[in-house]
């Protein structure tokens, strides 16, 4: 079976965060690992879109803006075709543990990126997703069934932590 870490928990929780600790542990026992994180942009306090940065060459992309890109809307935002090219490269190549942070609304509108992603997940590679609570693609909620299931609280990101890390031993 797969071994894989499916995250998530409310808006603010401290998903990303965790899997990034995650990768950095996972680095540092030496995997290759890639994958894609989508931090939001932010001018002066106000979002402005998201990006997509590849984890292991650190470059990016805009993933989604109010302004500027023509792809399917997504509320205030308007997705960004181009960030394809992107995620195909961050999945490319000699990986041994895969990363997606994260499985939203705005990623799989692409349906290229849709595809990507369930690449990964079919690849019988181990990895770790962060995804919405609210997660109702069928095909993706198939694909992660058996994986750990981690749910963060904002007032318990330490057992949080110590719980992904604790599964880690079962690589
Ligand atoms: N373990 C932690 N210790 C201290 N601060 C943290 C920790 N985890 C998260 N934070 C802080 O909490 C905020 C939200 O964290 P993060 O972006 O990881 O949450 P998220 O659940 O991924 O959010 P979103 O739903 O917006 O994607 C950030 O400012 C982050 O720095």
């Amino acid at each position: 079976m797969t071994f894989c870490i499916a995250i998530t928990g409310e808006p603010g929780a401290g998903k990303s965060t965790l899997a990034m600790k995650l990768v950095e542990e996972l680095k540092r026992r030496g995997y290759k690992v890639c994958g894609v994180t989508c931090p939001d942009v932010r001018v002066r306090g106000r979002r402005i879109g998201f990006k997509m940065v590849d984890i292991r060459s650190g470059k990016e992309e805009w993933l989604a803006k109010v302004e500027g890109c023509n792809g399917p809307r997504v509320g205030r935002y308007r997705v960004c075709p181009q960030v394809v090219e992107l995620v195909k490269e961050a999945f490319s190549g000699d990986c041994d543990f895969y990363v997606i942070d994260e499985i939203g609304p705005m990623e799989l509108k692409l349906d290229e990126v849709r595809k990507e992603f369930l690449k990964v997940l079919r690849s019988g590679r181990p990895f770790i997703v962060v995804h919405h609570l609210r997660l109702r693609d069928r095909e993706f909620l198939e694909m992660l069934r058996n994986c750990k299931k981690i749910i963060v609280r904002r007032e318990a990101r330490e057992e949080a932590y110590e719980e992904a890390l604790e599964y880690l031993k079962e690589l």
